[in-house]
């Protein structure tokens, strides 16, 4: 069994490596984390409780094709953290017997053996603004055991809010030279309900990090990109 909190799209993957590509998303409950600016901190702080439901893949995969039909081939599967449940492996492959391409996202505190079977993997290790702490030997680990499968789609994405989360951030692509390496703006408030409003600030703070990232010599193959669903959808859930 699975616990799932939501399931939507098709959409877009706001974040990252591959953003942009349409995508069905699978939320999960339950997050190791706790960290203070937690865009999703519903899958982990017992507010919605009373939402998660226990599925198995098959009627994941049901409630996929009901809202997707045939407009996806490519799931997302978020939270929480996904990767403390061994049991999504049976998702996984489910998804690959029905020719859709999956991506996971993650903080790399975890490692399940399924993590090696999904497409399009983001880790996104989490710098010292969220309160926690990042455990390098695991981390170390997840990214061996990624690469020495011989994975192509692995991606480290850091979320920065201030000059200390970009220094780790500088730290975090020095320790994984090799794997394509992400900035995302840290989305500050998220009680905004006025998306025009939320939309100026981000777009303030993604210019700030644009700023940062352009005048360091170590960081001329970083990408730095925003939360593009926050841009256009602020801070909806579902979405
Ligand atoms: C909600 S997390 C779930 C997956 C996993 N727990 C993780 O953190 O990678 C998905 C992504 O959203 C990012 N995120 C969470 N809160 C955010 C915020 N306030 N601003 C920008 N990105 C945020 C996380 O860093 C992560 O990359
Ligand atoms: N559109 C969209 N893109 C996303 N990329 C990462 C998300 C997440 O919450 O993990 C997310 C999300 O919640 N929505
Ligand atoms: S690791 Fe991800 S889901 Fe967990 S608290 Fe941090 S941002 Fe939220
Ligand atoms: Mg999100």
């Amino acid at each position: 069994m699975i616990p799932v909190l939501e399931i939507f799209g098709p959409t877009i993957q706001g974040e990252g490596m591959v953003i942009g590509q349409k995508t069905m998303f699978v939320r999960t409950a339950g997050c190791d984390y706790r960290c203070s600016w937690c865009d999703s901190a519903f899958t982990w702080d017992g507010s919605a409780k009373d939402e998660i439901k226990q599925m198995t893949a098959e009627e994941i995969w049901e409630e996929l094709f009901r809202l997707g039909k045939d407009c996806f081939s490519h799931v997302t599967i978020s939270g929480g953290n996904p990767a403390l449940l061994a049991s999504i492996g049976g998702l996984v492959e489910l998804l690959q017997s029905r020719g859709i391409r999956s991506a996971v996202e993650t903080q790399g505190s975890k490692w399940q053996d399924w993590l090696a079977q999904i497409d399009d993997v983001t880790l996104s290790p989490k710098p010292p603004s969220s309160g926690m702490e990042t455990d390098f030997d695991v981390l170390d680990q997840v990214v061996a055991n990624l690469l020495e499968k011989g994975h192509s789609g692995v991606s480290l994405k850091v979320v920065i809010f201030d000059e200390r989360d970009f220094e780790y951030a500088r730290g975090i692509h020095r320790r994984y030279p090799g794997i394509p390496f992400y900035l995302q703006p840290g989305n500050a408030d998220l009680v905004e309900a006025n998306t025009e409003e939320l939309r100026t600030k981000l777009l303030e703070t993604f210019e700030w990090l644009i700023n940062l990232a352009m005048a360091a010599p170590d960081l001329n193959d970083v990408k730095v990109l925003p939360q593009l669903h926050a841009l256009v959808w602020g801070n909806k859930r579902g979405v």
